[in-house]
């Protein structure tokens, strides 16, 4: 039979694909197809073996086993990069755009036209780049440097180039995890744009709702394998959980929830006067108590992330105070900050979080070597056997502790810089957008952690606007343009919160907020 037309091929087929890394089998038998113009998830627990599919799929590196074709051809060779960039794109969770050059340089780059030997016409590379900007309705300034774009200018910027590669399928790996829910929203009016004009999407999420706003058909793998592939409108949630994880759920929703549990009465731990740091937050105050999980809700220009790590001394605010258990500490200073029991779950791991060399133990207890062994000594056994506890607790998948934690999928490595947070036993501890990367199942051992601080007698903040993880938590308190406005107790409805995180705060929440001033 002849081979279907090229318009009717799928954009991509990979069959009987298998890779090992080492002792590790991260694919076996594994298997897509992408339909023009389709949406199509992959989902699967983190270590599933999604981002090596994506590293095969994009030419990154060659299957051990397998077939792959693209428009109903071969792959490419590998190293052909232009060939390659030419069938399939990616957009990464961590940026591919070099954030020192401006967006045209980064749009053209490696393709100045003219030779070696002419010199590039900057005036014509600007021209060049606005007109294709315009031409996927990008609005982002040519002439701006990368770095100041926001994480949706930059992911529309990548988006845009891959297209003018002439791809006509792009990989999406997780690219809502650092937008709020209207960057979400632009974003996936983008996508459904070019998803008309032909375009083929394959969308990586731990997000399941979005699986179901966004996709036609959905895959799961799990622990290697291609589980099942189905039309989105198929497959409900409970199933999708079920297939993702091997068994059967006993209720989806919601993953881990106080419900109307009322606040415990526990001492001030964490108390913040009028903080402010100008263009982020002013006025801020705040009480957390021993025994409680306090929320701090908002979106990206809400100025929570900053208010979260100035109080594990990442930036150095222009006014207010901050004490714990009632000693004032040194703002400003992360030393400071540890010293007085404040532990730090930062949002970027990938900067702020691991030495990827190391082993899963050595980083899990990077901050707490003096605990190990007596006299600044490190004991292995100690090292290991907390580590063992921590991927045991958080469901670390991990041939086991001493694997460095390179070899660690995105989403348990993740983990590991939230048992270093841990290990520090904090009084305090700060977590931002803790579950993000972190898949459905493993969200659930994760925030049962988090409680578990608080039902140490200690406390917890979580910095988010993931509506599960603020349902974690006792209390709730919604910033908005860099101030806190509404406070809900445990038991609120998702609207109201929604709502108050917009700027639309019900007066009444903002009214009963008595021990936030
Ligand atoms: N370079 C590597 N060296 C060793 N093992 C690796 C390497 N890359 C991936 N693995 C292993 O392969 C398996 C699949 O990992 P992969 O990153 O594909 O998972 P994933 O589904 O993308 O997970 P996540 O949701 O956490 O991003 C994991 O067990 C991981 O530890």
């Amino acid at each position: 039979m002849a081979d279907p037309s090229p318009s009717q091929a799928p954009v991509v087929q990979a069959d009987g694909i298998g890779k090992r890394f080492g002792a590790t089998v991260a694919l076996s038998d594994a298997r897509i197809t992408v339909a023009p113009g389709e949406s199509h998830a992959l989902v699967g627990r983190n270590g599933a073996g999604k981002s090596t599919l994506v590293s095969i799929l994009t030419g990154l590196q060659p299957p051990d086993t397998g077939t792959l074709r693209f428009n109903g051809e071969p792959a490419p060779a590998p190293g052909d990069t232009a060939a390659w960039r030419a069938r399939v794109a990616c957009v990464y969770q961590r940026s591919t755009v070099i954030p020192a050059l401006t967006v045209a340089e980064n749009l053209f780059l490696d393709r100045q036209s003219g030779g070696t030997l002419r010199p590039i016409s900057w005036k014509h590379l600007r021209a060049q780049a606005s007109q294709l900007l315009a031409e996927y309705g990008v609005d982002v300034d040519p002439t701006a440097r990368a770095e100041q774009l926001t994480v949706e200018q930059r992911q529309f910027v990548e988006i845009a180039r891959a297209l003018s590669f002439g791809a006509r399928f792009i990989i999406l790996d997780e690219p809502t995890a650092k937008l709020d829910a209207r960057g979400i929203e632009r974003l996936f009016t983008k996508l459904r744009e070019l998803q008309r004009q032909g375009v083929a999407f394959l969308f990586i999420s731990h997000h399941l709702q979005e699986v179901y706003e966004l996709c036609d058909t959905v895959t799961v793998y799990r622990d290697a394998r291609h589980i099942v592939t189905a039309p989105v409108a198929e497959l409900d949630r409970q199933a999708l959980v079920e297939a993702m994880t091997g068994e059967r759920a006993a209720d989806a929703e919601p993953l881990w929830s106080v419900g109307g549990r009322t606040a415990p009465a526990g001492s001030a731990l964490l108390e913040v006067t009028d903080l402010a740091l100008p263009g982020s937050y002013q006025d801020c105050s705040l009480t957390a108590r021993a025994g409680e999980v306090l929320g701090l809700a908002g979106s990206a220009a809400s100025g929570n992330v900053q208010l979260g790590e100035t109080l594990a001394g990442l930036h150095r605010p222009h006014g207010g105070t901050v004490t714990v258990a009632g000693r004032p500490v040194r703002t400003g200073r992360v030393p400071a900050a540890l010293a007085a029991g404040i532990g730090l779950v930062p949002e970027d791991r990938h900067i702020q979080g691991l030495v990827p060399q190391r082993s899963v133990a050595e980083n899990a207890t990077l901050t707490v070597t003096d605990q190990l062994g007596p006299f600044g000594t490190v004991l292995p056994s100690r090292t290991r056997a907390f580590a063992e506890r921590m991927i045991t607790d958080l469901d670390i998948k991990t041939p086991g502790p001493a694997t460095p934690v390179a070899a660690l999928s995105g989403g348990n490595q993740q983990k590991v810089v939230i048992a270093r947070a841990l290990a520090t036993e904090p009084h305090v501890l700060v977590a931002i957008r803790p579950t993000n990367g972190v898949d459905v199942k493993s969200k659930e051992a994760l925030l049962g952690t988090i409680r578990q601080v608080a039902e140490a007698g200690r406390t917890a903040l979580i910095v988010s606007d993931e509506l599960d993880d603020l349902r974690a938590c006792d209390r709730v308190l919604a910033m908005f343009h860099g101030r806190i406005v509404a406070e809900f107790p445990a038991g609120w409805r998702d609207e109201q919160l929604v709502a108050a995180v917009e700027g639309m705060a019900d007066p009444i929440e903002s009214k009963d907020r008595h021990d936030t001033h």
